[in-house]
């Protein structure tokens, strides 16, 4: 370590942060999508008042989606940057990060399913 901990530079880092989470849901189609996604979620929670567990599940799955769309997010940026025109490299590196999103999504939408499903069957 190189002396004591840096306090304002740790706030200008979270401050940063905080704009690459504005940025992200205020100019990404797809984070869009997900925003929305969270926020029925976190309705249909309240209505079917899930346990304490569910929503832990629900929170870490929110967190893995919205994580991994910030880093796809920021790889297709660098590719854009890399590369404007047409590249087959550029493409299988879009197309994998794209990958880990779609991976976490599925995996949102099966734990939701196992969550909500049988609540929903329930109440009808
Ligand atoms: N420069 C490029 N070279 C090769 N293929 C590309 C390139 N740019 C985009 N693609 C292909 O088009 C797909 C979509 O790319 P794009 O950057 O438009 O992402 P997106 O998911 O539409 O996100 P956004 O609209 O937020 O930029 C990529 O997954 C890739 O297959």
């Amino acid at each position: 370590m190189n002396g004591p901990i840096n306090i304002p530079k740790a706030l200008r880092s979270f401050r940063y942060a905080g704009v690459g989470i504005y940025n992200l849901f205020r100019y990404e189609n797809n984070a869009r999508i997900h925003l929305m996604a969270c926020i029925v979620v976190i309705i249909a929670g309240v209505f079917f008042k899930i346990s304490p567990v569910e929503w832990l599940l629900i929170v870490i799955q929110i967190a893995l989606v919205w994580s991994a769309e910030a880093f796809n997010t920021a790889i297709e940026k660098l590719a854009d940057l890399v590369s404007a025109d047409y590249h087959p490299v550029i493409k299988i590196v879009k197309d994998t990060a794209a990958a880990g999103v779609l991976i976490l999504a599925i995996s949102a939408v099966i734990v939701g399913g196992v969550i909500f499903i049988p609540k929903v069957l329930l109440f009808f």
